[in-house]
């Protein structure tokens, strides 16, 4: 499985004492595009919260960019963290600092010390995500689609092999969910970063197909397809 950048087996996933999935089978490879569907309640952002460290696995096996989840600790989690860029619904920015700051602000956090390089880093990730002209913006002053790619700029601040995303459209007009999944495509086609969505946006499934998980009953189903 040397291609696969998420791979889970016999897994079962708790939120405190309660069983929320069993029987986890999943892998995802390098690269691909993933829907995670499923009702609500049905374990999607936990599953997610699974894969970025902060449910712990406690039965099963399960390796995400190469780290054992089973092996996690305080002391390692933030290093998996640096390998994932997550994106979620209400991601909010500093209000009190412009863009570019905002993203420094992420990059300091995450080790990076070298002005020059960081502000190549923030010109870099707001040129992949369009937006290469609003950097000296405030938050205030960008539409919630734009707040969006910010996002997802700032995802990829640390070159991430893998994107796990919580309703990244949950809030948007059609037309505007409809640019954030292209742009989302185009990072995994082009840059072969691998993406995880939950989503119940039917809408835009039909729009941009992809392979799709289902939670259903405590399970994962793989290859789902839309009822
Ligand atoms: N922090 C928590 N503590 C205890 N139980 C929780 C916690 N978060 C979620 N749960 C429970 O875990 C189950 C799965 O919730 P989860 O949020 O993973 O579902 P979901 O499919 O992502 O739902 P949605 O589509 O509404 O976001 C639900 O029964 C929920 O009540």
């Amino acid at each position: 499985m040397n291609d696969a950048i998420i791979n889970i087996r016999d897994a079962k996933i708790y939120q405190g004492d309660n069983l929320i999935l069993e029987d986890v089978n999943l892998s995802v490879n390098k690269g691909e595009f993933v829907y995670l569907v499923g009702k609500t309640g049905t374990g999607k952002s936990s599953l997610l919260k699974t894969l970025y460290g902060e449910l712990p696995l406690k039965e099963g096996q399960a390796t995400v960019a190469g780290f054992d989840l089973r092996q996690l600790t305080w002391k390692t989690v933030p290093f998996l963290r640096r390998t994932l860029g997550v994106v979620f619904q209400d991601f909010q920015l500093l209000t009190d600092r412009n863009v570019n700051e905002n993203l420094k602000f992420v990059l300091k956090a995450t080790g990076w010390k070298d002005e020059k390089l960081m502000n190549e880093k923030i010109a870099d990730v707001l040129d992949k995500v369009g937006l290469k002209s609003k950097g000296f913006k405030m938050p205030f002053e960008l539409s919630g689609g734009e707040q969006q790619r910010i996002d997802i700029a700032r995802a990829l601040l640390n070159s991430p092999k893998l994107i796990l995303a919580d309703e990244p459209t949950g809030n948007l007009d059609p037309e505007t969910s409809d640019e954030i999944m292209q742009l989302l495509f185009h990072i995994s086609r082009d840059y072969g970063t691998a993406v995880v969505m939950a989503t119940h946006d039917y809408i835009v499934i039909r729009k941009f197909p992809a392979r799709m998980v289902r939670t259903e009953k405590n399970r994962v189903l793989d290859n789902a397809s839309i009822a």
